[in-house]
């Protein structure tokens, strides 16, 4: 801000003296001296309160991360008062009162679920537990899928229903001869191979609810969390009897031990001895069957092949050429395809595909079919729609499998 000369306000008058005017314009000069002086040690104060808050505010980044590296654990509000809020953490029920910055104070209400660090204090507000549920658990009454709509596998499913779907329809059965049905199946084998297609139909053809959780959702960032999610799994299974679980993804839970020690690995840990221990305590679990599935059998950790755990194991391959051929088949069930279609022809193209490729080639041929303004689907369209999953120029797992 520079003001011209005539802006200026003189301090004096046209009339007054040289001598005057000298010491008129000095006094000012004084006081403008002064003001300056006084300018300055303000901003000398803002620069060290400056550098006070740049201080705390990496002090208090510093803090966060440690905060987001240390172990967590899950707690809920019961009161919001004026010294700070009251926490009960799950697990060993403990109050604590604990003090919350303004910013986290927002939205927390009793009731809440928070994530609290080893010294109590608040360090995230966690959704409703409801929520989480919802996310991780899918229930289906009696889902859509029935034998029928499953091609090749015959001896799997054959295995399948002996040890899920007799003890569910003839308990009897296994009371007169004396023997306990094994506990748990493990279907394992390389993805979309019709894993989770087994667990559906024979809970759909035993009336009995689909519950289905997957074990990389198991795994949680919290003290707890995981192991509390499998006890709900399986309390939602008892109040839903007759229940098939199918937990998929089960290596996420259950691997070999790592040597490790960080605290992810410790509450993984803590989720698999829950499984376990929901597992044997399962003499009184009446109509619930478990069906686990992985895609990495070598990672898994052997307690959960303990007889009385996963004791039956059945490996879900690729389809061989005929179980190719059936699958076409029943994925072009509702298709209109044309007389020039041999199914056995495209089985043989399709060495070392899975059914989800299979399902995928059908759906593209079907696209190349309306792409020509047709709606029958020909030999071509299905050459064309392989080809392009072939050079992966379209879905990325039939890419993968090709490649
Ligand atoms: N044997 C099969 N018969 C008919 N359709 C199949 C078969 N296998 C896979 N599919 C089709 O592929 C889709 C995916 O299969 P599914 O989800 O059962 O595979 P998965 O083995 O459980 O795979 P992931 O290990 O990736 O979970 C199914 O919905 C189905 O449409």
């Amino acid at each position: 801000m520079t003001d011209t000369v005539d802006d200026v306000d003189l301090p004096y008058t046209e009339e007054a003296s040289h001598q005057e005017k000298i010491e008129a314009l000095q006094e000012r000069l004084e006081v403008v001296e002064q003001q300056n002086e006084e300018m300055r040690d303000r901003l000398l104060d803002a620069n060290a309160e400056n550098n006070k808050y740049q201080q705390k505010l990496e002090r208090l980044s510093h803090e966060n991360e440690k905060l987001k590296q240390s172990p967590l654990f899950v707690a809920t509000v019961q009161e919001v008062g004026d010294q700070g809020v009251i926490i009960k953490q799950h697990g060993n029920n403990q109050e604590a009162l604990t003090e919350v910055t303004d910013e986290m104070l927002e939205g927390i209400e009793p009731g809440s679920r928070v994530a609290v660090n080893n010294s109590l204090s608040i360090v995230k507000r966690l959704d409703d537990e409801a929520d989480v549920r919802a996310r991780v658990m899918q229930v289906e009454e009696s889902p859509d899928v029935g034998y029928e709509d499953i091609g090749g596998l015959e001896e799997q499913l054959n295995e399948v229903r002996e040890t899920v779907e007799m003890p569910l329809k003839k308990p009897d059965l296994f009371k007169d001869v004396g023997i306990n049905p094994p506990s748990g199946v493990l279907l394992y084998g390389p993805p979309g191979t019709g894993k989770t297609l087994m667990a559906k139909a024979v809970a759909q053809q035993t009336d009995a609810t689909f519950i289905k959780m997957a074990g990389s959702e198991l795994v949680h960032k919290f003290i707890g969390e995981g192991a509390k999610l499998v006890r709900d799994l399986f309390q939602v299974a008892r109040d839903h009897e007759p229940a098939v679980v199918f937990i998929d993804e089960i290596d996420a839970i259950a691997s070999k031990r790592t040597d490790s020690k960080t605290s992810g690995d410790a509450e993984v840990q803590r989720t698999m001895m829950q499984l376990l221990s929901e597992m044997d305590g399962f003499d009184e679990r009446g109509e619930v069957r478990i069906i686990a599935a992985t895609n990495r059998f070598d990672m898994l950790d052997r307690a959960i092949l303990r007889p009385g755990r996963f004791d039956r194991l059945i490996e879900v391959p690729h389809p061989d050429e005929e179980g190719r051929e059936k699958i076409f088949r029943i994925h072009t069930r509702d298709m209109n395809v044309s007389d020039d279609v041999d199914y056995g022809v495209l089985a043989g193209e399709t060495d070392g595909m899975s059914g989800a490729d299979i399902k995928a080639i059908c759906t593209e041929a079907g696209m190349f079919a309306i792409r020509d303004d047709r709606t029958t689907v020909q030999a071509k369209d299905f050459r064309r729609a392989s080809e392009k999953l072939e050079t992966g120029d379209g879905d990325e797992d039939v890419s993968r499998t090709f490649a």
